[in-house]
């Protein structure tokens, strides 16, 4: 009707829910495309939400268009979550501020700084000792890779670690994945129907959710009180750190806006920088070992690269990366085959709008559906196989296509891409070089199909880990 892309037909009230319920709906995405076009619609209860398909479309909603198609919608709970503050789930003016200023302590402290590497480094050494506590028996890496990410986090945005040991930080870790696994699900239901608000129980974990944010704050709120009492505007130790000095400048000036810096914006932008960057960071490794369980050979082709390069004592350092194109290339085909963000993080539209022919109102969600162009046989051949090859050129340097875009593009890009990239080097090549992973039983190696929920995560599953040195001498 009036023009609105069309789609799978959908029932009054629940729209096309019974269709996704259960269903992993990148594949029913994929089957869509094909029957409705590049631009069709899907209905979350009464709630359109567009999805956009192919490099071309999104490239022309996300860039040429980007002021129209850069917003976030509304959402019942994460509306609630944040109040408004924060940069992942804001739009507008508040957002622009938030965003600059948190790319630009980015900036400063991934890049302006070797302590940065340092800090990555350190804790991919923690990773190390504690796999190699573990190599007799079968182990999930899931919780160790997460605390060593969070840790990272930890370095960049507090300045300090926590030790595996420390109860409160243990807590806010494991309910930041509890919460990855649910608010996905959780808040898109509850924005259709908000009377499941009022259920007894907790279906739907938000109770937990809710409850959780109370930890999270507990724990910003001791960080950010033990920050302003040491702060040295002089000497900025870390993102708060920086956040409070550009606080207080704006704090002087005449004509101030209300509410730009905040206490509370810093708490959510904190909370923004640990929920973006921690379980897609460790997610995506998680992959990328489950890959090489899958293609052994691409894992030898990785350590014989580092061994190569490197030897089996110097620890890698980023400087190594143009070194080790297949390694580098092995990371991009992880990011591409099992994209952690699928979907990227829902747009909306700031007004109405005409697009390829179709009319898409005012604050409809838009659903970028990076996997489309991930798995676009024209662009990637085989998308379903594994080959870090395609990332090579014929000389064996690293090659990038223009359309591979992991961390989405445009206004809303990734803030975290360097971070990332980073962190990915550095765990990878340092666990590479010191073990060797093997599925648990060489008949069946654990399942390569994810669950979809804030970021796509493997399904749980034990690695057998072998020292190299091991593997040498047997
Ligand atoms: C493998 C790791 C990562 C991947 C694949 C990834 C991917 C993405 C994607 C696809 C988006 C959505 C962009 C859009 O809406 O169009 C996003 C947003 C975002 N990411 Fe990342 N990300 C990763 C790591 C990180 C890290 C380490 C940080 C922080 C240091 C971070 C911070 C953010 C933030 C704050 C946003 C929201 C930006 C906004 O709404 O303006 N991400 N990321």
């Amino acid at each position: 009707t009036n023009n609105i892309p069309t789609g799978p037909v959908s029932v009054p009230l629940l729209g096309n829910i019974p269709q996704l319920a259960g269903r992993n709906p990148l594949i029913l995405f994929r089957k869509w495309r094909k029957q409705y076009g590049d631009v069709f619609s899907v209905y979350m209860g009464s709630q359109l939400l567009v999805v956009l398909n192919g490099y071309t479309i999104i490239k022309e909603a996300l860039v040429t268009r980007g002021t129209v198609f850069s917003d976030r919608p509304h959402n019942f709970m994460l509306d609630k979550i944040k109040d408004g503050e924060g940069v992942i789930f804001t739009s507008g003016a508040s957002w622009k501020k938030q965003r600059k200023l948190a790319v630009n302590c980015l900036q400063e402290l991934g890049f302006g700084r070797s302590s940065f590497e340092v800090c990555i480094a350190d804790e991919a050494k923690i990773l190390i000792e504690l796999i190699e506590q573990n190599t007799d028996a079968a182990l999930n890496l899931k919780d160790i890779l997460t605390t060593c990410v969070s840790n990272v986090m930890c370095g960049l945005v507090f300045g300090r670690r926590f030790s595996h040991e420390d109860k409160q930080f243990l807590e806010v870790a494991a309910n930041f994945s509890e919460d990855a696994k649910y608010i996905g699900h959780a808040s898109i239901l509850m924005n259709c129907f908000p009377f499941l608000q009022y259920l007894p129980g907790d279906l739907l974990r938000t109770k937990t959710i809710m409850e959780h944010k109370k930890v999270f704050d507990k724990f910003y709120e001791d960080l950010y009180e033990s920050h302003q009492s040491t702060l040295d505007v002089n000497c900025p130790r870390d993102f708060m750190d920086l956040y409070l000095t550009e606080m207080e400048k704006d704090s002087t000036l005449p004509n101030k806006e209300e509410n730009t810096y905040s206490k509370n914006q810093l708490k959510a932008l904190v909370g923004d920088l640990f929920g973006a960057g921690t379980e897609t960071t460790s997610t995506t490794l998680l992959w990328a070992i489950l890959y090489l369980l899958h293609y052994p050979d691409v894992q030898e082709k990785c350590f014989d690269e580092i061994q190569m390069v490197l030897g089996l004592e110097r620890f890698p350092s980023l400087d190594d990366r143009s070194h080790l194109p297949y390694c580098e290339a092995t990371i991009l085909e992880t990011l591409r085959i099992a994209a952690v963000v699928p979907l990227a993080v829902p747009h909306a539209t700031a007004r109405d709008v005409y697009f390829r022919g179709f009319r898409i109102p005012k604050e409809s969600s838009i659903l970028i559906n990076l996997d489309s162009i991930f798995h676009d046989s024209d662009i990637f051949k085989d998308p379903g196989v594994f080959s870090p090859e395609r990332f090579l050129d014929s000389s064996g340097q690293v090659m990038k296509p223009n359309e591979f875009i992991p961390f989405s593009f445009g206004r809303r890009v990734c803030i975290g891409e360097k971070v990332a990239q980073m962190e990915l080097f550095i765990f990878l090549t340092s666990m590479i070089q010191k073990f060797q992973f093997l599925p648990v039983d060489p008949c069946h190696p654990p399942d390569l199909e994810g669950n979809l929920g804030f970021v796509y995560t493997p399904k749980c599953f034990q690695v057998h880990i072998v020292r190299r040195q091991d593997v040498k001498s047997n």
